[in-house]
């Protein structure tokens, strides 16, 4: 499933509002757009000292957060659009210094670091990517802040979020898993990218040996594809935890209650796994969900990983925009090495693996029961595994 973004993602901008006596004239935005599309930073600035210098304001901040925001009509293109498309850092640079929403995207859906990369100006694009991410670090931890919690190292704290979806009738078919509003919790196409993520939860060298992959923790049973793959890897103790009644039923009627390796525990994550030990490998695959519930189990991690263990995870973070998902592994990869992960990416192609499982062949049939606009993966793009092998001082669990 596709976990949400953190709402941090709405980082930048200046807000363009304020003061209407401080009004910014639209010819004055014009021409500005017109020394950002032309890579004149030092034009820029001098338009701004003038304006200030014959407005009764003083104030160039205010020039600049109209400016930032200021977006041209037809095509909706910022005037960081328009500098990362026509490959001027300095400008691209100053922009962002000012407020610059590296979030704005045009009437395409695209955003300036996008237009960059199209038109190969790949050091504007790492520069943005980079700003992002501090962006996203900092409003992260300011939201954090701010809503009052932040469980960095607080292994047992559950927080009291509403998870309503825990209370929805699901629908169950061949191919899916869906909640009352329609929208996907789980569907059978993505069984190689489950197949891969059991795989890389199964890897690790610690305790492994010929005949099994050691202790094994997965969040989220579903349609119990990653659970299938985990199984034929023999692990010695095979752990899952499942929060939803009408999924946790399903497991008990297909007979995983049974297994001799299985170990189901019904609750919520956040409040059963500090009743857990250490295991080899976790997978984490939940739904309805976001970045900041993730970022809390990656807090807890270093509790139940052993030695070398190995995480994976469902990596559906932002997956309607390319950059913002890049931005967001960047953010995971950071935050997972700052407790004790080594982190890579493996990409695969989604598309060179059809969803031959399924009766259904193509995306648009298999996405017929969906909602459009709450499609969770589209057509070609790239899957990147995590492959999240712990490094770090193993904790108390
Ligand atoms: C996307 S599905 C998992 C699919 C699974 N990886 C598979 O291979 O079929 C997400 C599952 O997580 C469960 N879930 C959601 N929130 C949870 C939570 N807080 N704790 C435990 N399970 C949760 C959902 O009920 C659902 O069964």
């Amino acid at each position: 499933m596709a976990a949400a973004a953190a709402a941090a993602t709405n980082a930048g901008g200046g807000g363009g509002g304020g003061d209407p006596t401080l009004h910014v004239p639209s010819a004055l935005l014009r021409q500005a757009s017109f020394w950002a599309s032309s890579g004149a930073a030092d034009k820029l600035t001098r338009l701004v000292d003038t304006w200030r210098a014959s407005s009764s304001s003083n104030k160039a901040s205010h020039f600049w957060s109209a400016f930032v925001t200021h977006a041209e009509r037809t095509t909706e293109r910022t005037p960081l659009h328009l500098a990362a498309s026509a490959g001027h850092a300095d400008v691209v640079r100053l922009l962002v210094e000012k407020g610059a929403a590296w979030t704005a995207l045009d009437s395409k859906g695209l955003c300036a670091a996008q237009l960059a990369e199209e038109n190969g100006h790949d050091e504007i694009v790492t520069y943005l990517l980079d700003a992002a991410v501090r962006s996203e670090l900092v409003l992260g931890a300011a939201m954090r802040a701010m809503r009052g919690y932040d469980n960095d190292d607080a292994e047992g704290e559950a927080t009291t979020r509403d998870a309503p979806y825990l209370s929805h009738k699901l629908t169950f078919t061949e191919t899916s898993i869906l909640d009352e509003a329609g929208d996907a919790v789980m569907m059978a196409w993505e069984e190689p990218l489950m197949n891969l993520g059991a795989q890389i939860a199964c890897s690790s060298s610690s305790n492994s040996t010929e005949t099994t992959c050691g202790s094994i923790l997965n969040i989220g049973f579903g349609m119990g594809l990653v659970d299938t793959a985990i199984q034929s890897f023999h692990p010695t103790l095979h752990t899952i935890i499942e929060a939803h009644p009408d999924v946790y039923k399903r497991m008990l009627d297909a007979g995983w209650g049974n297994k001799p390796n299985v170990q189901i525990v019904f609750g919520r994550w956040q409040d059963e796994l500090p009743k857990l030990g250490k295991f080899d490998g976790i997978y984490f695959d939940t739904y309805s969900e976001d970045y900041e519930d993730m970022r809390e189990l990656h807090a807890a991690l270093p509790h139940h990983m052993n030695p070398e263990g190995v995480y994976s995870y469902f990596n559906g973070l932002a997956p309607n925009n390319e950059f913002f998902a890049a931005v967001y592994r960047e953010v995971c990869k950071l935050e997972l090495g700052s407790l004790g992960f080594e982190v890579f990416f493996q990409p695969v192609s989604v598309q060179a693996s059809p969803p031959d499982e399924t009766s259904k062949s193509t995306w648009a049939e298999l996405w017929s029961e969906v909602p459009s606009g709450r499609r969770y993966w589209h057509d070609g793009h790239v899957f990147y595994a995590p492959v999240c092998t712990f490094k770090g001082e193993p904790q108390d669990s």
